[in-house]
Order: C-alpha cells, then structure tokens, then sequence
C-alpha cells in the first residue's frame, strides 16, 4: 500500500482535525431551536419564523443579501432574546458544546455586551453569565469526550460611543474569561479612529485588540486598524487583496500588503460570510487562496454560524474543494490561528506541540491502519485456535 498524503481530507477527517477559530460572533451562532425556546419563555413575539428549521433556513437568506448593513439587521433577533441571565449562560454553554463537538479545541468567541442590557443586567453580569456559560460548555464537552478551551472577546459597536467603557471592561476581566477586545458593526461611515481613545487605553494596559477591517471598506479602513489604531489582528482583512497587483504571473505588494506580511499581522478570514456580504464572489474566488500561497498569516474563521449555516468544518470543506487543501493545509491554518491567539504564549505553544501536531499526525497517519485490499475478513464466532 502506497502512502496517499498528502491527500484530500474526507469531511469526517476535516471533523475530527483539530481546529483553532479566531472570530465567531455569540450573537451569530445560536441554535435556531434555543432562539425560539427561548423567544417563547420571554415573550420576544417578533420572531419571522417560530419552527426551527424554517427561522434557520430565515437566517441563511436574510443574510445573503449581498450587504453588510441587511447582513447585521438579522442580529436583531439573536440579540433579542439574550437579555437575560439563564439566556446567555444557555447561549455561550451551547456554544462551546457545538465548537467542540466541531473539533475546536481553541475558540475565542466575540460578542458586545452593550446589547444585552435591555433587560435590566449590567455590563458585569452579562460577562459573568457568558463567562459562565463558557465553563458550563466546557464541561459538558468534556463529559462528551471533547476537549475545548474558550475565551471571550468584549465587541464594542463602531456606530455607538461606548467603546472606552467596554475596553475598561475587557481590562477589568482579562484574568477572568476574556482575552481581547474588538469592535464590529457597519463598516462604511465609522471609521476605526473614533474610537482611538479605547486603543490607546489597551495598549496602554498592555491588552490585545482585533478590528473587523478590511470586509465591507477597503484599504483606508485596514490601513487605520493598524497604523492609527494599532490593532494585534485584523477582522476579515480581506480588501488587503487590493494591494497586491497580478500580471500574468507575477504578483506584486503594496507598501500596506507588504506591511501585513512581513509583521505577520493575522487575517481572521471568514469565507462564507464573505460571499454572503457581497465581499467576495465564490469560494474559488476568495482572496484566501492567493493570501495563503503567498504566505500571509491567514486564519479560516465562522464569523456567524447561525448566518452563514456554517462550522468551521464547513469552511475547510469549502476550501477543500475550491483549493485542493490537505491536512498539511489545514494543520498550517491551525497553526497560524493558534500562534496568533491573544493567550498566554507558552499556552499557545502548548496548544500547538501538545493537541494540534499530535492530532494532525493522528489523522495523517491513519491510512497506515486502514485494511488493504489482500487482507482476509475478521473471523467470527468459534474459530478459536487450539480448541
Ligand atoms: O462580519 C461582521 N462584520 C461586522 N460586524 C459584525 C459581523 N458579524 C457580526 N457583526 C456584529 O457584531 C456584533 C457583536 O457580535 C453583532 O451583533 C453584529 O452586529
Ligand atoms: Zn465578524
């Protein structure tokens, strides 16, 4: 038998292999049957859809408008019924479970708790009760034989005035749960530099922030995040393709692509949502595969799994087949997202030596076990030797 790798992955393999997801929206990744269950215990009667599978297939469409405004005004709902305590500790433990059944064993998850005051918690308790729902997930992964760790990340929104209180609070709880700060919301019109304030502060206080940059703006709005702001990653980043030129077969980097690379700043990179957004046009198209030959520090990402009817499996299927993508492929995007994560670093290195390669190595060395095509079938019942 000839050793196949690198070969393509099967979806069960892409399962299994270990995962590292750098940008996922709590907000964009509920379980369509918890939103309804819980719309009906609040009373949220605003729902388009009450049968799971059809608000699911909703969510799917509404944001497929090729728009990042349409895109995000189906927040309303997933907002809208995560104003409670119990609703966000159910929401973050489901979404640690779900992460983790996915094989993620590192999951930074982002959310705004400005929008979950409207039921009367503060800012504290909706991190707390998030903060718990992580652990409770984590937990119960555990039990069901995953093994995930997850942290959070405080979103200010960039249309609102809050982010200095939110960055206070990141800082407030960075030894508690959440590792970073990031601000999301309409791209056009809120430039990253309003919020200057809450940057400084950060890196003052020596804390890590990302900047959705870069998906529904082009290059000014990346060229703030990181220059002005001095963002540690980038937020879908993917209008850095603008500066990269293409002539037959020659390619050649901008001063700001060039910047990007040679830093090694970190692209959470979100394929479908993409699509969905208008901000690129098919998976083959997606700038993630010139980024990647070019060795870019590119990670793949979810961004909104409820909105995009994705995993990270499915974007590594996606991949799969628009790229012809391996499992030394995907150990390498795994890598990256790892060796970008805001954690410690001798636990992201920890990640890397001691879960991600071994389990890679696993997968890789599989087809040494699987049964040749000369092997005789398993003998069943008596044939014992001897007797
Ligand atoms: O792709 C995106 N680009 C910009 N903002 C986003 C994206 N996905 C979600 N949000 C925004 O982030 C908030 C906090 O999680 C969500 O409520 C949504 O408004
Ligand atoms: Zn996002």
């Amino acid at each position: 038998m000839q050793n196949p790798t690198p070969s393509v992955p099967t979806p069960e393999q892409i399962r299994r292999a270990p995962k590292a997801l750098l940008h996922d929206h709590l907000d964009g990744g509920l379980r369509p049957a918890t939103i309804v269950e819980i719309a009906r215990a609040t009373g949220y009667t605003a729902l388009p859809e009450t049968d799971p599978e059809k608000l699911g297939a909703w969510f799917r469409e509404a944001a497929d408008s090729g728009s990042l405004e349409r895109y995000l005004e189906t927040f309303a709902h997933t907002c809208a019924v995560m104003q409670t305590r119990d609703a966000l500790v159910r929401v973050a433990a489901e979404c640690a479970e779900d992460l983790a059944a996915d094989g993620v064993v590192y999951a930074e998850v982002r959310y705004a708790p400005e929008q979950h005051l409207e039921g009367g918690l503060t800012l504290e308790e909706v991190v707390e009760a998030v903060n718990e729902g992580f652990r409770l997930g984590e937990q119960r992964a555990r039990e069901a034989g995953h093994r995930i760790r997850v942290g959070a990340l405080l979103t200010a929104m960039r249309h609102a005035a809050r982010s200095q209180e939110i960055a206070e609070l990141a800082n407030r709880y960075r030894d508690s749960g959440v590792v970073g700060f990031d601000i999301a919301g309409a791209e056009a019109g809120y430039p990253p530099t309003r919020h200057l304030d809450a940057f400084d502060y950060l890196k003052r206080e020596n804390n890590h922030f990302t900047i959705h940059a870069g998906e529904a703006f082009g290059l000014p709005s990346i060229w703030q995040a990181l220059q002005w702001c001095g963002a540690d990653r980038l937020g879908h980043g993917v209008r850095i393709i603008d500066d990269i030129e293409r002539k037959g077969g020659e390619v050649s980097l901008g001063r700001l692509a060039s910047y990007v690379r040679d830093k090694r700043v970190p692209l959470e990179m979100c394929p479908t949502s993409n699509l969905q957004t208008g901000a690129a046009e098919s998976y083959e198209e997606h700038p993630i595969g010139l980024l990647r030959r070019l060795h870019f520090r590119v990670t793949v990402n979810t961004d909104n799994r409820l909105m995009s009817g994705t995993s990270m499996s499915r974007e590594f299927e996606h991949l799969v087949d628009a790229f012809g993508y391996t499992l030394d492929d995907m150990q390498w995007f795994t890598v990256n997202a790892m060796k970008s994560a805001f954690i410690p670093f001798d636990e992201r290195l920890a990640m890397i030596n001691e879960v991600i390669k071994p389990g890679y190595a696993e997968l890789k060395a599989e087809w040494l076990f699987t049964p040749g095509p000369g092997t005789p079938p398993v003998a069943s019942g008596s044939a014992r030797s001897g007797s």
